[in-house]
């Protein structure tokens, strides 16, 4: 049931950007922190935002109810890592009352399996999941992290749960590409999807990209050799393109720096500190903390014009710093 002020403000704004693009997701950021180092993400010696200046449990509700009544219709939790959130339960109950299509969930999968049961009952059944390497010293070198066991184990226990669960591997020369055919395999061994990310131009990212950036249609030309490549319809606003190949396994792409996708972008995103961003590589913001809803009214309008049409090229906040 909208109040009066909320049913006020729903007539007078719907989140339709300058460009004619409808924002329908929000990607949420719980906390910055991790407790992988993914060498393309985050460096050893991180630094992180205070606790204290987290957005709290109600104020996530209070956004994300304001926005489902503008015409948002997802919510996908991320980071950093959002299950070393202390209070991620409680945020993932209050946003599950919300009338949303769906909410998904980006983890690095370490502490999954003491969440699956809530997940399950919360109605949360849609698990992205990074792996970057099935090899054991490879995973260490890529992430300074030795979980690759607990995570594919946790991955089987989700999957024989019934979620349905993205594996996202970013695909480095020379690091990991020699892997991406295993990778096929193991996504039709367990009926899961598989998507191949080009690294990108983003924070820290930026030193290494020039050398280890391979493009998807590499990939592809590589994957032809050995598979019949069918390809999927998605929504247009999906950041994969996606195929099924002969051997049965789903598998996607993900080109943000090759192939741009910004011309359906639908999404924006809530920072741990509460900065709500109309995109991944746009430093500048509209800060939600502290503020009323007549406030907030006009920040989100601010936002509509804050998207950019075309990719920018790179930035110097990384991907965990903003909620990948
Ligand atoms: N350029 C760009 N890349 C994005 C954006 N959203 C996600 N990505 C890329 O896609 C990767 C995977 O994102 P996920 O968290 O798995 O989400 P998703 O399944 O792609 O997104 P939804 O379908 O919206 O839930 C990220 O790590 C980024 O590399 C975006 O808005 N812009
Ligand atoms: C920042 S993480 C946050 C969620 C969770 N910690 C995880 O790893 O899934 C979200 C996604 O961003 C991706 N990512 C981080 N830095 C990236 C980069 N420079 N290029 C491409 N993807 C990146 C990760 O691989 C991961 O799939
Ligand atoms: S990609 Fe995810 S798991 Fe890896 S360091 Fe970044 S936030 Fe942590
Ligand atoms: S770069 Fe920005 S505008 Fe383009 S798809 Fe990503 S978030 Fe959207």
């Amino acid at each position: 049931m909208l109040s009066i002020f909320s049913l006020a403000i729903a007539m007078t704004l719907t989140l339709i950007d300058t460009h004619g693009r409808r924002i329908r997701k929000l990607r949420i950021s719980l906390t910055d922190q991790c407790n992988l180092r993914c060498q393309y993400c985050m460096p050893v010696d991180a630094t992180f935002i205070a606790k204290d200046s987290y957005l709290r449990p109600q104020e996530y509700q209070a956004i994300a109810q304001e926005l489902v009544e503008l015409g948002l219709e997802e919510i996908r939790l991320t980071g950093g890592e959002p299950l070393l959130r202390q209070d991620f339960l409680e945020i993932a109950t209050r946003l599950a009352q919300l009338p949303l299509k769906k909410i998904g969930l980006t983890t690095n999968g370490v502490f999954l399996d003491r969440y699956l049961e809530a997940l399950w009952q919360l109605g949360i059944h849609h698990l992205n999941i990074s792996l970057d390497s099935l090899n054991p010293d490879n995973f260490q070198r890529i992430t300074h992290g030795d979980r690759l066991d607990t995570i594919k184990d946790h991955i089987h226990q989700a999957r024989s749960q019934g979620f349905r669960i993205k594996i996202n591997m970013v695909v480095m020369r020379g690091i990991n590409d020699h892997e991406i055919g295993e990778f096929v395999e193991y996504a039709k061994a367990l009926d899961i999807d598989v998507r191949f990310l080009e690294l990108m131009r983003i924070g820290y990212a930026c030193e290494t990209q020039g050398d280890r950036f391979i493009s998807a249609q590499e990939l592809l030309k590589c994957l032809k050799t050995h598979y019949h490549l069918t390809p999927l319809s998605q929504p247009e606003d999906s950041t994969s393109f996606n195929f099924v190949t002969d051997c049965g396994a789903r598998i996607g792409f993900i080109a943000s720096e090759s192939q741009p996708f910004c011309g359906h972008c639908s999404r924006w995103r809530l920072s741990a500190d509460g900065i709500l961003r109309a995109c991944l590589l746009k430093t500048d913001g509209r800060s939600l903390k502290n503020t009323t809803l007549a406030h907030r009214q006009g920040l989100y309008r601010d936002l509509l014009e804050m998207k950019p049409y075309l990719r920018p090229s790179e930035v110097p906040h990384a991907m965990y710093q903003i909620g990948g």
